[in-house]
């Protein structure tokens, strides 16, 4: 059974206060083991967040990464600082830094390997755009990017992915993917997994819906068989909307 994972990503919101305040909230609920919880940060708030989470049930990420250690790349960070910060996830691909940074599933791949060689825990994006999806082309988009994003990894390597399905469409836009049309997708991918390395990483590989998920949707993507948890921006900001995010994946799935 996959363990499913919900994890926020608050993109450009939160100062560092801001930011350990929500951690502090949180914590100051049981949350479910059944469910991995991430939050997925601005860098400044990073060691904090990693700080106050030692030793609890939320997992924290980073938004981007550079593939080299170190070196003359002006604005970036690496996987060894992020992984001195304490953090243990990163989103890469994610198509807001595909459309305004210019990300390519060939940056994609250098940096979910590096992610991976370094030890960090990968939620690579994929989705199509709106014309994309209207004209039928959605399966060839995410099929394509899920095999150049990641080209080259081993079995083992990938079954430390975690792939996240977001149609371009759905983000941000109160405009939700259906449940029964995310799972179809989903299931698509996963069989892509398969034919790309074997039916046991398919398995294994845990695929999150993104895309205007809220608490009031969230329990209809997790009750299909094949979406294990979501990668959340807006509802993710407010607590008491993440918790009820974390608690109704945990209670859906049992
Ligand atoms: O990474 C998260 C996605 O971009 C979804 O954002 P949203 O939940 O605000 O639609």
């Amino acid at each position: 059974m996959r363990t499913p994972v919900i994890a926020g990503n608050w993109k450009m919101h939160k100062t560092v206060e801001e930011a350990v305040d929500f951690v502090e909230t949180i914590q100051r609920s049981e949350l479910p083991g059944e469910v991995e919880t991430v939050l997925c940060a601005p860098f400044l708030a990073l060691p904090a967040l990693a700080e106050k989470a030692k030793g609890s049930k939320i997992g924290i990420g980073a938004q981007n990464v550079h593939w080299e250690e170190q070196g003359a790349y002006t604005g970036e960070v690496s996987v060894p600082m992020l992984k001195a910060a304490g953090v243990q996830y990163v989103i890469i691909g994610h198509s807001e830094r595909r459309t305004y940074f210019a990300e390519t599933d060939e940056t994609v791949n250098r940096k979910v390997k590096a992610a991976i060689a370094g030890g960090l825990t990968p939620i690579v994006c994929v989705g199509e755009v709106l014309e994309e999806r209207e004209s039928g082309q959605t399966k060839q988009v995410v099929q394509e990017q899920v095999k150049k994003g990641l080209n080259g990894l081993s079995s083992e390597e990938m079954k430390k992915v975690i792939i996240a399905y977001e149609p371009v469409w759905a983000i941000g836009t109160g405009k939700a993917s259906t449940a029964e049309d995310a799972e179809e997708v989903i299931s698509f991918i996963r069989k892509t997994v398969a034919d790309l390395f074997d039916q046991q990483v398919a398995n294994e590989v845990r695929i999150q819906y993104g895309g205007s998920v809220k608490p009031e949707n969230i329990g209809t993507y997790i009750a299909q068989p094949n979406i294990d948890g979501a990668l959340v921006g807006g509802a993710s900001l407010e607590p008491a909307s993440f918790l009820k995010l974390v608690e109704a994946a945990a209670g859906d799935r049992s």
